[in-house]
This record gives structure tokens, C-alpha cells and sequence, in this order.
């Protein structure tokens, strides 16, 4: 064990210099901080230029083995005064430099914080993963932060109804450019195959949801690609469908049309299924451009790119009943004594916050009730959730009005529910309406029972509408559900529940989600900015659609582009309106300089200069012109 002896002023001290056991790299980092900081502030001033300084009389006795120096407790450097664990080092190494010791001159110390500096950089500037995840407790943390909590809906009321979601379909899948090569087979001619379609997104409604809740969780669906050709003759596959599962009554809005679009489509039944997203066309391999002319086409095409947009998403629940009242009335309390249904049933206001559905099986029929939110009198003005429930009810065909018959005032409250409802949309308080006069099992409200029903009649409510019912005890539900069954068997058949409105383009017709596979080249718009470097631009789906296939590593694509601009009537077009050579032509991503030369040699020239400007990787033969030969 080497050892050295320190002066330090007068008092000495011996210390083992045999190399400490390595500290864990925190420790070390300390240590390296607190000696930059130390030479910052002029604590230290390197190793061999440090001045040592007379301990003050009460110092105590460091000698190896004394009673002051066994008491002490290692502490973490950087809690230490830096003058004092570095003021010794200093002069020890001052003394002694034996054999063993391992002291580090100022310069490499510095190097090594420098090190240390840089590692801490470069962690901090790692790119860190991009996803995102749900997490409900940061998200409400978040809205306490923002101080928007006591405006705002709670988030799970929030995102019950709408949602909003991007989808795109799957890209097809890029053609191949391949030769059969085989021993005794010579020129056996072209063998790429087509790439697969992309897959496409459907919006499914499953009779299992009742909620857009899933789609806080998931908003982005992008459908599969296409698999690519390949030689040999071998076809690319075609990608799987994705399909969401949404529940009966959602509409789906195009959001890049704007919100007074009219919803495109509505899915009403369970099982209805509508295209969101078409997923592109795969691209052809060149043996689907073998002609008797061009027997070894050296080109292919990209496959189309799938259709994507973001999608905004409204529920609309469909439901035979619609159940409604004041919070507390026992709306929950009812929807669980008629069906299956489990909802939160508690004895305060507002205990459910998003719509309920259960299914009634009486008499061997079947009956769908909804269990609204709870209303208050100002609803229509944000007074408690608001009224925005009632949007549920528009498609309900019977409405079941549930008055608490604890309340204070049971009549005042169905007043101010019909007001809302009024208020609301009158075509709501029009439909017709069962008053369940709830909780008859408290003696105060049986009492009052026969009160309200004559003030119900004096309203205008036939008194066999009227029932007296205990959701609790079950008491009169029966023939409560009797009597909505027989009202919902007067009201006129209707096969289809109500459309809200006029969907904007009937499904088999045309499909916002699917592209306009009719589309011609010749069908395009041509318009220009000549106030600074000319520019023209052409738009139409077909050719737009041409040019984003187009493999511009091939010369033969590019030969055919040159000719279908020419055959589809745009360079004429062009020319008509006053192109001139060099000028820009911006078909959606392609952007090209417009030449009148439509010689061969001409073309090929500028393809090749093109292509090797872009940095497009080679693919056919760069010989010209390769193809007869
Ligand atoms: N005594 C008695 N209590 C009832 C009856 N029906 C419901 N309740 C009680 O009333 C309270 C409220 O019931 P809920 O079914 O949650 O009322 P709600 O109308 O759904 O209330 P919100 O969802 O908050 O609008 C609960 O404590 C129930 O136990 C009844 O017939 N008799
Ligand atoms: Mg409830």
C-alpha cells in the first residue's frame, strides 16, 4: 500500500493514495461540476499553483489512525467545501508523487469535464420517442393547469360524442420492372409483376358501442400498402381492409369541407359499412405493358397513393325510448329495472354523464331505451351539462319523461324539462310522451300523486300517459313499458330509423373516400403565374394521378408521360395560352421545365440531366434508345 505523507500549513496528515474503488458516474459528475465551479470562482487555480492555507488552531488531528479522522464519514464530494477536498489532494501531490500515486494535472481534469459536458449534451439532444400516450390523469393535470377545468365539460363527456379522426388508405404497392432469364430461354421477355392494392378504411356500425370513447385513444388509421411486384410473374397482393367499428347513429362529416357541410354519410343500422379512405391501385410491372410493338418494356409505375383526410364524427344514438327528466329523478334507476343495463345509479345530480342504451325484452318484443343525462331549467343555456344530450332523443321515437315525486316541486319541474325541450327543437316536444311519476314507494310523494296528475290533465296530458311507478321496487314499470310499446305500435311503420338529414352524396354513387376512377386526361384546368418566374399550373385527377404513378427512373415512363401530355391535349393547351421553353409546368408534386423539343434525342437528353440533377437512382438501361434493340 503506497502512502504519502501531506504538509499542510503545520498539521500533517497521511493518507492512502491507492486508487479509490470507482464512484458511480453521478458521484463523478458532482465532483467534475464542483471543480469547474471552484476554478470559476477562483477557489482553485490548478493543481500545483494552489496555495496552501494555515488551518486554524482548533483544526483536527487528519493523522491516519487518529480519533478525528476514523469519526469522519465519507461525504458525496460535491456537499464538501471544495476548498477542502481539493486543497488537501493539492498539497499531498505537492510533497509526494510516488509510484502509486495517481494525480491528474489541471489540463486533463479539464478534458475530462469537457467530456463529461459534451455526453451530457449529447443525452440531452437524443431524440426522444414521439409517441404519445393516453394518460387521463395527465390529461385532467393538464386542464387544472390551464384553468379551463370549471368552463369545460369533463373530458369523458367531452369525447362521448364527437370525435375527430384521420384515415388514409393504403399507397399501392409499385410494379416491377423484371426479365425472364433462364438457361436455353433466350429473350424470354418481361416477367415484373403488378404491385398490390393498398387497403382501403371502413367505418362499420357495431351494435356492441354506444360511444365514440374509443377514438380518445386511437385517432389516426392508416390502412396497409400494397405488397410489391415482383419478376417472375409474381403479382404483389392486396393489402387488408381496416375497419373501425363505430356505433349505430354516427355521422361522418368531411372535415376539409367545412362545418356546415351536410354529413356524408349516416350509419343508422347495425352492420352498415361506408368507405372513408379508398386505398390506392397498385402499379403495373412491365409485363402488363408488353405490346406487339414494345415487346420488352423496360418501365413500371408507382402505385397510386391511398386517399387520407381527417373525418369529424357525431352520435346520434338510436333508440326506440328516449328517457329524460331532472338529474336525480331515477332516469339510470328505470333503464336498470327495464333492461340489462348496469348504469352508475348514485343519490346526487349528475351522477350519468354520457348516455346509457339497454335493450327491454317484454312480451317478447323488443325495446331500445336511452337514459339521458340529467336537465336542468336553463339547459339550452349551459345551465348543468347543458342540453346537448338531447341531440340522442332526436332519434328516439317516444319520449319517457321521469318526474321525482320527492321533489319539492314536481310540476314546476316538468315545466321547466317541456321549456327545454321546447327550446331545444320543437319537433322533440312534439313527439309523443309517457310520464313515469317516480319514487311512489316515500309516502310524502304516493301522497301527492293524485295532484299532480290532475295538474298533468289540466296540461293537456291524457291521464293514460300518466303512471305512477317505484323504479325501485319495480312497482308499475310493467305497465309503464306496456303502455310505451303500445304508443310506439300506433305511431306509423317505419323501416329505416329517421335520417337527420339529406346525406350529401348517397352511397353507391360516389364515395368521398374513393377517387374518381372515371376521371379522363383529358378532363384539366390549366391555370399560370407569369408576375415572377413563369409558372403554369395544370390540375385534373387523372393526369394529377398519371404523374404521381409515373417511375421517372425509367426512361421509357418518361417517354410515355412526354406522349400523354401531347395525346391528353395539355401541351396544346399550353401552347395556346403562350408557353415558352423553360418555363415551370406544376402538375400536383411534379414540377418540370416546359421544352417544345419532342424529338427523341431531345427527350432523352433531358431526361438523363433531370433524373442525375434529382439524384434518382438508375433504374432500366441508361443507353438510348435501349428498348429496340
Ligand atoms: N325511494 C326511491 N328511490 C329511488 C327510486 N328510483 C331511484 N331512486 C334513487 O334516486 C337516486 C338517483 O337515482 P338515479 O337513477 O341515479 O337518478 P338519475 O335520474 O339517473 O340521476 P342522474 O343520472 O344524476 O341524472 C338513487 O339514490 C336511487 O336509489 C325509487 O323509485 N324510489
Ligand atoms: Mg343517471
Amino acid at each position: 500500500m503506497a502512502e504519502c505523507l501531506v504538509g499542510l500549513g503545520g498539521a500533517c496528515a497521511r493518507l492512502n493514495t491507492t486508487p479509490a474503488p470507482r464512484q458511480p458516474l453521478h458521484a463523478r459528475r458532482q465532483w467534475a461540476r464542483a471543480t469547474r465551479d471552484a476554478i470559476a470562482t477562483g477557489a482553485m487555480r490548478g493543481k500545483r499553483t494552489q496555495q496552501a492555507t494555515a488551518p486554524p488552531e482548533d483544526a483536527p488531528d487528519l493523522t491516519l489512525g487518529s480519533e478525528a479522522f476514523e469519526g469522519e464519514e465519507w461525504q458525496p464530494p460535491g456537499e464538501r467545501p471544495v476548498d477542502d477536498f481539493l486543497g488537501l489532494e493539492d498539497e499531498e501531490e505537492e510533497e509526494e508523487d510516488g509510484p502509486g500515486a495517481t494525480w491528474v494535472t489541471f489540463e486533463q481534469e479539464q478534458q475530462a469535464i469537457a467530456q463529461l459536458d459534451a455526453a451530457e449534451a449529447a443525452a440531452a439532444a437524443k431524440p426522444r420517442s414521439k409517441a404519445v400516450h393516453y394518460s387521463p390523469a395527465a390529461e385532467e393535470e393538464e386542464e387544472a393547469g390551464s384553468g379551463r377545468s370549471g368552463k369545460r365539460l369533463p373530458a369523458e363527456v367531452r369525447c362521448f360524442d364527437t370525435a375527430r379522426i384521420f384515415v388514409k388508405g393504403g399507397d399501392g404497392g409499385r410494379g416491377c420492372v423484371a426479365f425472364r432469364r433462364e438457361k436455353f430461354v433466350p429473350r424470354g421477355g418481361p416477367s415484373g409483376g403488378n404491385g398490390g392494392n393498398g387497403g382501403s378504411v371502413y367505418l362499420e356500425a357495431d351494435p356492441t358501442l354506444n360511444s365514440l370513447m374509443a377514438f380518445r385513444r386511437q385517432v389516426h388509421f392508416r390502412a396497409d400498402p400494397g405488397v410489391p411486384g415482383q419478376g417472375s410473374d409474381m403479382h404483389g397482393a392486396n393489402a387488408k381492409d381496416t375497419i373501425i367499428p363505430v356505433p349505430p347513429g354516427t355521422m361522418v362529416r368531411d372535415r376539409s369541407a367545412g362545418d356546415e357541410a351536410p354529413p356524408l354519410f349516416e350509419l343508422l343500422r347495425p352492420g352498415d359499412r361506408v368507405l372513408v379512405a379508398a386505398g390506392g391501385r397498385g402499379g403495373r410491372g412491365n409485363l402488363s405493358f408488353k405490346s406487339a410493338r414494345n415487346t420488352a418494356p423496360a418501365l413500371a409505375e408507382f402505385g397510386e397513393k391511398g386517399v387520407e383526410g381527417w373525418m369529424d364524427l357525431e352520435l346520434k344514438l338510436v333508440a326506440d325510448v328516449g328517457i329524460i327528466g331532472i338529474p336525480n329523478a331515477g332516469k339510470s334507476t328505470l333503464l336498470s329495472v327495464v333492461s340489462a343495463a348496469k348504469p352508475k345509479i348514485a343519490n346526487y345530480p349528475f351522477t350519468t354523464l354520457v348516455p346509457n342504451l339497454g335493450v327491454c325484452n317484454l312480451d317478447f318484443r323488443t325495446t331500445v331505451f336511452a337514459d339521458v343525462p340529467g336537465l336542468l331549467e336553463g339547459a339550452h343555456a349551459g345551465v348543468g351539462l347543458g342540453h346537448q344530450f338531447l341531440r340522442h332523443c332526436q332519434r328516439c321515437r317516444v319520449l319517457v319523461h321521469v318526474v321525482d315525486g320527492t321533489s319539492p316541486d314536481p310540476m314546476g319541474d316538468y315545466r321547466a324539462i317541456r321549456q327545454e325541450l321546447e327550446l331545444f327543437n320543437p319537433d322533440l316536444a312534439a313527439k309523443p310522451q309517457v310520464i313515469a311519476y317516480n319514487k311512489v314507494d316515500v309516502p310524502d310523494s304516493s301522497d301527492y300523486w293524485e295532484d299532480v296528475r290532475e295538474a298533468l290533465a289540466a296540461e293537456g296530458v291524457p291521464p293514460e300517459s300518466c303512471f305512477a311507478i317505484s323504479a325501485v321496487s319495480g312497482r308499475g314499470v310493467t305497465e309503464l313499458v306496456r303502455a310505451v310499446r303500445t304508443v310506439l305500435d300506433a305511431l306509423p311503420a317505419e323501416p329505416e330509423p329517421e335520417r337527420e338529414q339529406q346525406t350529401a352524396a348517397p352511397p353507391p354513387v360516389a364515395l368521398p373516400g374513393r377517387r374518381d376512377s372515371h376521371a379522363k386526361i383529358g378532363e384539366f384546368s390549366v391555370e399560370s403565374d407569369l408576375s415572377g418566374p413563369r409558372v403554369w399550373y395544370i390540375k385534373g385527377a387523372a393526369i394529377e394521378r398519371f404523374a404521381q404513378m409515373t417511375d421517372w427512373g425509367y426512361y421509357e415512363a418518361a417517354r410515355r408521360f412526354q406522349r400523354v401530355l401531347v395525346a391528353g391535349g395539355i401541351d396544346s393547351a399550353l401552347q395556346a395560352q403562350g408557353v415558352m421553353d423553360g418555363d415551370t409546368v406544376v402538375i400536383g408534386d411534379l414540377e418540370f421545365d416546359y421544352s417544345s423539343d419532342k424529338s427523341e434525342a431531345g427527350m432523352y437528353d433531358r431526361w438523363f440531366k433531370e433524373r442525375k440533377a434529382a439524384g434518382i437512382v438508375g433504374r432500366g438501361q441508361a443507353r438510348w434508345p435501349h428498348a429496340t434493340g
